[in-house]
């Protein structure tokens, strides 16, 4: 068994696969979607040869992300059922499934939760303000719908990623009442995992003319952020949105531990590639942080999790240690 230190910030090896650009909402700070007919579904057959290539490169999380369909197109149910067939698939290959496709019904919810061992939404922001702005034709970031995911997750015992977009319009008090209200469903439900501190971070496709939020306030919220959330929910960071070494050092010290998926491609923010693990380790072994993989799902919620997804989480808890060393070795040895 490792000894993990208490100077460790984690990631998980990832892949992301996109079911549909296709989306029906126009947040304007998207560099992501497309309109209504212009993407295809992904097909089980492409997935299941990129599921093939991935097998025995210490991925573990395929992170399901994609585009929506608006709940009452008649495509709605073609749109969920191959979300719903490429986790089964993912999972039935091996991999740990996390998916985040937007707002979903309950039982849509339900029926997924069979095949992921975590899932995902980000809040954004509560304040309903930003439905006269960046928000004005996103009809799934309506405040009160999103809590909702929360909150059924929580009845599901899903075990859930949420988080906040920072710089989108909102003021601070609106990032301690997002916090706030995040806290108040895990003192209810215990079923969050982690909370992504998202800098908004301009892309060439998007439509909002607004700056990328200041790097330099990150670790600030951060800090406050950690006070405000249960010591349970970890909070995460994107290293490919805080460019400078010093500041995602800052961010850690702050009490940041967690640095997301790292996968070839960042879907969100193509603009901006993925440092990748062995350039992080350089980053972050000189300050004395251990840079340790994890899986898309936290062990407290181990128990949460029964069938197929018990398995294959227990294949990879017993690989993990491995990965760990084995990708650690090289960096250590040609610093
Ligand atoms: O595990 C998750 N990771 C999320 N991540 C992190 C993700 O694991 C990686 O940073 C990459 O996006 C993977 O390609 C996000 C990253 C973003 O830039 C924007 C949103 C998300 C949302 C999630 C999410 O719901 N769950
Ligand atoms: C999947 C998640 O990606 C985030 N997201 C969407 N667009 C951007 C952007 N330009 N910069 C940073 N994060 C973004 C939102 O928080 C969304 O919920
Ligand atoms: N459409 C979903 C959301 O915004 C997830 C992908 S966003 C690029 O919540
Ligand atoms: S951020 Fe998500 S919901 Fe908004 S337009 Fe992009 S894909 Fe659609």
């Amino acid at each position: 068994m490792r000894f993990s230190n208490s100077r460790t910030v984690t990631y998980s090896p990832a892949y992301t696969i996109v079911p549909t650009y296709e989306c029906f909402n126009r947040c304007t700070y998207c560099n992501f979607r497309t309109d209504i007919g212009k993407s295809s579904m992904l097909s089980l057959s492409a997935a299941k040869d990129i599921f093939k290539r991935l097998q025995n490169k210490n991925i573990c999380e395929i992170l399901i992300l994609s585009g929506e369909v608006h709940p009452h197109s008649s495509r709605r149910k073609e749109w969920f059922n191959r979300i719903y067939d490429l986790c089964e698939l993912a999972l039935s290959m091996g991999f740990l499934p996390h998916t985040n496709a937007g707002i979903l019904s309950f039982e849509e919810m339900q029926k997924l939760k069979k095949f992921n061992v975590s899932m995902g939404l980000m809040l954004e922001q509560l304040t309903p303000n930003l439905l006269q702005t960046v928000h004005k034709h996103a009809p799934s970031k309506l405040p009160e719908l999103r809590l909702q995911q929360l909150e059924w997750a929580g009845e599901l015992k899903i075990p859930f990623t949420t988080g906040l977009l920072l710089g989108i319009g909102e003021t601070e008090q609106d990032w301690w009442d997002t916090l706030a209200a995040i806290s108040q469903v895990h003192q209810k439900y215990k079923n969050i995992q982690e909370v992504i501190l998202q800098p908004h971070s301009p892309g060439s496709q998007q439509s909002f003319d607004f700056p990328p939020f200041n790097p330099h306030k990150l670790p600030q919220v951060i800090a406050q952020a950690r006070q405000i959330l249960p010591a349970d929910i970890t909070i995460q960071i994107p290293p490919n949105l805080v460019k400078d070494k010093q500041w995602l050092l800052a961010c850690i010290e702050a009490g940041a531990r967690d640095l997301g998926g790292i996968s070839p491609k960042d879907e969100v923010n193509p603009d901006y590639p993925h440092i990748q693990e062995k350039e992080l380790r350089k980053i972050l072994q000189p300050a004395g942080w251990d840079l340790v993989a994890r899986l898309p799902v936290y062990p407290q919620f181990d128990e949460w999790l029964m069938g197929d997804l018990e398995v294959n989480l227990k294949k990879w808890r017993k690989s993990l240690d491995l990965i760990t060393n084995i990708s650690s070795a090289p960096a250590s040895n040609d610093n």
